[in-house]
């Protein structure tokens, strides 16, 4: 069990101080390339977007919630705008509400967010940014509750996934909702006296509820993985820097062959790879993916064998476009769903 860390002494500032002084600070960047993981403290080093301009960031979730701190990280002056699902965080870009939705996509423990990536391919957004998170779990309960007193514990279906160890450890009954701050605003709101959230540090910080126990993640290397999403621009966006792009495959079938051969398009010409994942979803037993084809007027197409590709280059460069070529000589749909800077760091919050 992790130690318990009280961040509310009896002298503590009042709630209402707690969230004047509400601020996103990032502090700390973990180098992905790092093999040790050895934290690399004191780099103040926010990932582009013109940090000047008050962008309008939709996330899924209430306040405090892990999406708004990876929209805060990669966009610090952003505005932020609570959904209540991930589509409607993509419908508020759609419709003029936001200028970016944020997504998270895959964590080191659950591997590619199939539910969040499937509504990717249904609409027509273009990943801006990408953004990795360190996830740090902390259990938390209203002021004055002991462990002893809990009988249920409440929070996103990922983060209840994330701590099964901790939880079961405390013999804790589980129930998932929207998301993990809303769990806090819930506990706070309802005054559950019986009843714990897990969530961030900052969400217990910001809803002013005691951290009874931190770090309840089951692995150590806890990091998710977050796009931002714009509407489409016509004009030619051209990264700066290192740029990478993300896409997805359509093909017939015979996975292992074709997935040999976009192997083979992309190391010919020297491309490295950053993600390579099949979803055959009917092996798994589900209905096909629907990904909608920009260039078909924006139909919906269905597709059963699917292949999504990270690599590290710009579709402005000449081998990439060779590559791109290759791989519509084979597949049945091709559709790049951003150009974007690389940003390889793991970034971690200090609270
Ligand atoms: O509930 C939140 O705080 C979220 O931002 C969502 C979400 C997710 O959907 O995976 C994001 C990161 C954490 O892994 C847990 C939950």
């Amino acid at each position: 069990m992790a130690a318990v860390a009280h961040l509310n002494p009896p002298n503590s500032p009042s709630l209402s101080e707690r969230r004047r002084n509400h601020n996103f600070r990032l502090l700390s960047v973990v180098s992905a390339s790092a093999k040790n993981k050895l934290r690399v403290n004191g780099i103040n080093g926010f990932p582009s977007d013109d940090p000047c301009l008050s962008l309008r960031v939709a996330f899924q979730g209430s306040h405090g919630a892990y999406s708004e701190f990876a929209a805060k990280t990669a966009i610090p002056n952003c505005a932020t705008l609570p959904c209540r699902s991930f589509s409607d965080a993509i419908a508020a870009v759609e419709n003029g509400r936001a200028d970016r939705a944020v997504l998270p996509v895959e964590s080191t423990m659950e591997g590619t967010a199939l539910r969040n990536y499937d509504l990717l391919l249904r609409r027509d957004l273009r990943i801006t940014q990408e953004i990795s998170l360190f996830v740090h779990y902390c259990l938390l309960a209203m002021p004055g509750v002991r462990t002893t007193e809990l009988r249920r514990v409440i929070s996103h279906p990922m983060a209840l996934a994330h701590c099964g160890r901790a939880i079961s450890q405390l013999g804790l009954r589980r129930e998932p909702v929207e998301d993990t701050a809303g769990a806090v605003q819930m506990l706070r709101s309802h005054r559950l006296l019986d009843t714990a959230a897990i969530a961030s540090p900052r969400a217990g910080l910001l809803y002013g509820l005691d951290v009874l126990a931190d770090g309840l993640q089951d692995a150590s290397w806890n990091v998710t993985r977050f796009l931002l999403l714009s509407k489409p621009v016509t004009a030619a966006t051209t990264v700066s820097g290192k740029a990478k792009t993300s896409m997805v495959v359509a093909h017939r079938g015979g996975s292992m062959m074709v997935l040999l051969k976009v192997l083979s398009a992309f190391s010919s010409r020297n491309i490295n790879l950053t993600k390579l994942e099949v979803n055959n979803p009917s092996i798994e037993g589900q209905g096909p993916v629907m990904v909608l084809d920009v260039k078909a007027m924006g139909s919906l197409r269905a597709f059963s064998h699917l292949i999504y590709v990270d690599f590290e280059g710009s579709t402005e460069d000449f081998r990439v476009q060779e590559a791109l070529e290759e791989i519509a000589g084979f597949s049945v749909f091709v559709r790049i769903l951003g150009c974007y800077a690389a940003d390889s760091n793991v970034y971690d919050l200090h609270y």
